[in-house]
């Protein structure tokens, strides 16, 4: 396994470098000032000998680190059954792992975390899945606004009508950032496979969230659409500096839309690599051999 930690690197200008890299024409006066390297950014999520067996006896990974940092959109990769749902849930806490330490978000936990500590990790991560959620028989508006709901004051959020003005406008907000302010009236079964998960991103984005987890997000729509839901993701995700962690077995999905790329396989993290340096090659060894 190669695991190559992706952090904020000093530039060749904060370590003292000259415009155009020409040498002083006189002796340096004074002490060459080095500017301050930049802090890494903070930790958003820690994995340390991470393993999990399902009580079946289903082992899917074990001696999984993994460390992911705040503004980093990450693609979990893997093939059919490799663990990244299982994977998904452990870090967040929905699901126990079987041994290892996990702190997400600063809630430090073994196996599972406390209810205390699941309600703090829930009020700031956003969750898109598959199937998008959406409550069919409410508006549009109403789906996103129940984003709300686990949150402060949130039994307003029931339903539009019951909502403060602020919510209402808030939701409107994320929706046209979506590009579905039109829809808002509209009821969410009467949308498309890709409005109703354009939907799904706006009631996440409405919670604010530090983290936004996205397990294949994309998975059962057409490929145009598809393309059109991870562009959003991956475009609000760095508008809002946003985390985001998502699950995919579209190999393209994952090179186009992330800024690294965690590769399950066999149990194991198969390669943990900036996106930039995750070659064809790399992503075929995954999939298949
Ligand atoms: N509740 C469960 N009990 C027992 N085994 C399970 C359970 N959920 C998942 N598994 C098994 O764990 C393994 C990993 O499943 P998981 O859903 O995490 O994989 P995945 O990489 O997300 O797969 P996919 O891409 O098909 O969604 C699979 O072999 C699956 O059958």
């Amino acid at each position: 396994m190669e695991h190559v930690p992706v952090q904020n690197v000093a530039t060749p200008s904060a370590v003292g470098a000259r415009p155009g890299g020409s040498e002083p024409d006189h002796p340096q006066i004074g002490p060459l000032v080095k500017a301050p390297a930049r802090a890494p950014a903070p930790q958003i999520i820690g994995a340390r000998g991470l393993a999990k067996t399902y009580p079946n006896g289903q082992a899917v990974f074990a001696g999984v680190d993994l460390d992911i940092r705040a503004d980093q959109r990450v693609a979990l990769i893997g093939s059919n059954g490799a663990g990244k749902s299982t994977l998904l849930k452990c870090l967040i806490g929905l699901l126990p792992s079987t041994s290892g330490e996990i702190t997400t978000l600063g809630e430090r936990f073994l196996a599972a975390p406390t209810g205390a500590q699941l309600t703090r990790l829930r009020r700031q991560i956003g969750f898109v899945f598959q199937n998008h959620g959406l409550v069919g028989r409410q508006s549009v508006l109403t789906n996103v606004i129940q984003g709300k709901l686990g949150l402060k004051g949130s039994w307003r959020a029931w339903h539009h009508a019951l909502a403060r003005q602020e919510w209402r406008e808030e939701a409107m907000a994320v929706l046209a950032e979506v590009r579905l302010a039109d829809k808002a009236d509209a009821r969410a079964d009467q949308l498309s496979g890709g409005q109703a998960q354009r939907v799904a991103i706006a009631r996440a984005l409405i919670r604010r969230p530090k983290l936004l987890i996205a397990d294949e997000p994309a998975a059962s729509l057409d490929p145009a659409v598809g393309r059109d839901i991870m562009r959003i993701f991956s475009e609000l995700a760095g508008e809002h500096g946003i985390t985001l962690v998502y699950t995919t077995h579209d190999m393209q999905h994952a090179l186009d839309y992330s800024d690294r790329i965690v590769a399950l396989k066999d149990g194991r993290v198969h390669f943990d690599r900036p996106t930039a340096r995750v070659s064809p090659r790399d992503m075929e060894g995954v999939f298949h051999g």
